[in-house]
């Protein structure tokens, strides 16, 4: 049995569907990441297994226990990162720590939990005066007091600069070194991509693909972009287009003044040709570069909606 099972989750808000059918399943020490834009319905999915709302259907099962049944085990089992609401703003960095230790049996010093999060150096800081990041991380903190077995993230990196969002990356990574579970929800494609065991795509309610960041991206079609600058302008773009249009490898191509891109499902062999024409000609190559896939193309290719963060 897996450490956290979800079937047939739905919920709604009067008229508005927020999560129409969503089923899965982590096993322990995963980082699973729900990813999907504003309004997907990631939060109350989270919520649901959280226990902080009702399915109106579906089951939620972790590590073998119901909420309806076993309240109180599943308490001590997960941590959830509180909103920055819940934590005291005129109490220190340690004093909230304790204070939410204080509501557990058996709870983690706060002086590991300081490390873990690096905050040693600011635990005499009240949390009025902490940076973003620095309040992100006290309530990755306070979600590890318990010293739960899963934790769930909602959307802790959004809103903070690229470094802070990194020193939250670190954060998972070492809850995933302990052998903690993590639930992740972001708006971050990168993120997903970076920290993820699986990721777990949902729009509108529903559940578009659930892999591996990688098996997600191999399933895509072949088909990448090649991008070329030419420094002899517009002409040698357009000559070189009207080349590679007639290469049974390339799909289609877009040309903007000397700047042409081409989606090839081969692009060495394309480039190949490609450099067989400029070179007789003598036409001069300034820039060339193949993109890599990432998640937002698997966003795109099974939504057909570009991705916004
Ligand atoms: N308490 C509520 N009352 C009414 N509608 C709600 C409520 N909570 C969520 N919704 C609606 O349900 C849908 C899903 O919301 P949810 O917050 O789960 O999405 P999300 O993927 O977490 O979005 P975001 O990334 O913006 O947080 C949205 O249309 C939202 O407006």
């Amino acid at each position: 049995m897996s450490l956290l099972e979800v079937k047939g989750l739905r919920k709604t808000f009067g008229s508005v569907t927020a999560v129409e059918d969503i089923s899965f399943a982590v096993e322990a020490g995963e980082v699973f990441t729900i990813i999907g834009p504003n309004g997907a319905g990631k939060t109350t999915t989270l919520e649901m297994i959280e226990g902080l709302q009702k399915p109106d259907s579906g089951t939620i099962t972790i590590d073998g226990l119901v909420w309806a049944k076993n309240t109180e085990e599943i308490k001590y089992k997960i941590g959830v990162q509180p909103q920055s609401g819940a934590m005291f703003d005129l109490l220190t960095v340690e004093e909230n720590l304790d204070l939410f230790a204080s509501f557990y049996p058996k709870p983690k010093p706060a002086a590991e939990i300081l490390e873990m999060i690096n905050l040693t150096d600011h635990r005499g800081k009240r949390v009025k005066s902490l940076s973003g990041g620095q309040k992100q991380r006290l309530a990755i903190g306070l979600a590890m007091i318990s010293d739960p077995e899963v934790i769930f993230l909602d959307e802790p990196t959004t809103g903070l600069d690229p470094q802070a969002r990194r020193n939250i990356w670190d954060i998972i990574l070492k809850l995933k070194e302990l052998g903690k579970t993590t639930i992740l929800t972001t708006h971050y494609m990168e993120e997903a991509e970076k920290l993820s065991d699986r990721v777990c795509i949902v729009d509108q309610g529903r559940i578009i693909t659930l892999d591996t960041p990688a098996a997600l991206i191999d399933r895509l079609t072949k088909e990448r972009e090649v991008r070329l600058s030419f420094l002899d302008g517009e002409q040698a773009a357009k000559d070189t287009e009207w080349v590679v249009q007639n290469q049974p490898t390339v799909v289609r191509t877009e040309r903007d003044g000397a700047t042409l891109k081409l989606w090839s499902i081969q692009p060495e062999e394309t480039l190949y040709g490609l450099f067989g024409f400029t070179k007789e000609r003598g036409y001069r190559v300034e820039q060339v570069s193949i993109r890599e896939l990432s998640l937002e193309d698997v966003f795109i290719a099974f939504t057909g909606k570009e991705w916004r963060d």
